[in-house]
This record gives C-alpha cells, sequence and structure tokens, in this order.
C-alpha cells in the first residue's frame, strides 16, 4: 500500500527535515509551544522550512494561540496548514481559517465514546481532523505525549473530512493502527525520537516503511 501519508512532528534541526523528506513523509511539523521540548521560534522554523522539498507540507502546530502570535507565526514562515491543538472552539476554527487562508487540521482528543461527540462539531468547520489520545489531566503538554487510545473508539468511522490517526504511535504499532482504523493518514512525534524532543532519522525511516506497507481495512 502506497497511499499513506505520514506526518512527522515537532522537528527542531535542519536534518530532521532532510530525513522526513528523504524518508517520503508527506508532511512535517513545527511546534510553537514554549512548554515543550519540540518548541521553536518562527525564525528558527522559517530556516526549517527552507529545507523542506516541494511536495513536502509544512504544518504549524499552535495551541489556543492569540492572534498577534499566530499572525508573526504565518507572516515569518512559509506554511500549507495550521494544526490547533488546544481548546479552540468550532468558531474560532472557521475564523483562523479566514484570517490566514490555510487549511486548517483540528486536533481531537480521545479517551472514551463520551468524547466521540467533538469529532461531528469539528468535522463542520476543519479541513482535516487529527484524532489524538486525550492528554492525562495532569499532563505538561496537550499532545506529544507517546500515549495511544483505544483504536476500536474510531474502527470503522466513516469522517466528512480528511483525518489523521495519531497518539503513542511507533513504527512496531503503526501497521496495526492503520489496519484496525482504516486510517489513510497518521501522525507521529514521540516514537521517532531517541530522546525527548531530539528526532532520530532511522526511527523516522523505520515508521514511514511500516506505515506505507500497512494495509488499511477496504472502504465499502
Ligand atoms: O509535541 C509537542 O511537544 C506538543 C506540544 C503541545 C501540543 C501538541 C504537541 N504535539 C502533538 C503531536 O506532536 C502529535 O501531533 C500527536 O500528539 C502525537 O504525538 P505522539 O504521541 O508523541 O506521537
Amino acid at each position: 500500500m502506497r497511499d499513506i501519508r505520514v506526518k512527522i512532528c515537532g522537528l527542531s534541526r535542519p536534518e530532521d527535515v532532510v530525513a522526513v523528506a528523504e524518508a517520503g513523509a508527506a508532511y512535517c511539523g513545527f511546534v510553537f509551544f514554549e512548554k515543550s521540548p519540540r518548541n521553536v521560534t518562527p525564525e528558527q522554523a522559517r530556516a526549517l522550512a527552507q529545507e523542506a522539498p516541494v511536495g513536502l507540507a509544512k504544518v504549524a502546530l499552535v495551541v489556543d494561540a492569540e492572534d498577534r502570535v499566530l499572525d508573526r507565526i504565518v507572516d515569518t514562515v512559509p506554511l500549507d496548514m495550521l494544526q490547533l491543538q488546544g481548546a479552540e472552539t468550532p468558531e474560532r476554527v472557521a475564523a483562523l481559517r479566514a484570517r490566514h487562508g490555510l487549511p486548517v487540521m483540528k486536533a481531537v482528543g480521545l479517551r472514551d465514546a463520551a468524547d466521540l461527540g467533538q469529532l461531528a462539531e469539528y468535522e463542520a468547520v476543519a479541513d482535516q481532523l487529527l484524532v489524538d489520545a486525550k492528554p492525562p489531566r495532569d499532563a505538561a503538554l496537550p499532545g506529544g505525549n507517546g500515549l495511544s487510545f483505544d483504536w476500536r473508539l474510531v474502527a470503522g468511522r466513516r469522517f466528512a473530512r480528511p483525518w489523521m490517526l495519531a497518539g503513542g504511535l511507533t513504527a512496531d504499532n503503526v501497521a496495526e493502527a492503520i489496519a484496525m482504523t482504516g486510517t489513510r493518514q497518521v501522525d507521529v512525534s514521540s516514537g521517532v525520537e531517541a530522546a525527548r524532543g531530539v528526532k532520530d532519522a532511522a526511527k523516522i525511516r523505520a515508521f514511514v516503511e511500516a506505515a506505507r506497507s500497512a494495509q488499511p481495512v477496504p472502504r465499502l
């Protein structure tokens, strides 16, 4: 299967972008969140983006960012997509989409069936959904924690928009996750790191290979 699209999130060094491009990923992500070990400034992200070849989509991840912060990111970094990882409302998603003229991917955290209602709410306004594990209540980060959720929650679900599976994925479990959920897109951060916040080129390669060799359930 060659149509699985992979996003590698939390890049902070030029060699990470090169490794992601060479591995054949479709998206690379830059984290703008000061408490994160993967945080980059707009200027750093701009330099990283210059390493990205045509065809590798550059995604800015923000968490409840104020307009002036997001304006500076968008004005500084050549971007292809915004990823909203905070508590942005559907109205805020729609407003940011209109303000910046970029596709918006809204992250939705799942822990149990009670969280599924959010998917429909955000499908109505976002270009894509990132279906992620809901962070633990005491987590320092709202994402990028290397935690999975119960994939059976979305197995067989018909999404109205393109969506990406995230949360605790690794080269060892990504094929099973794709087979179980039927997703065509996957996102990873912790699972391709040598140490927290430090990406590993061999793990990136192994992850992309494992994802692209997976067999999603056929669409009926
Ligand atoms: O990665 C971070 O440090 C981060 C900080 C704040 C909000 C979100 C963050 N990361 C989100 C991701 O990188 C992923 O899109 C997703 O949560 C999967 O992460 P992981 O479980 O580490 O693969």
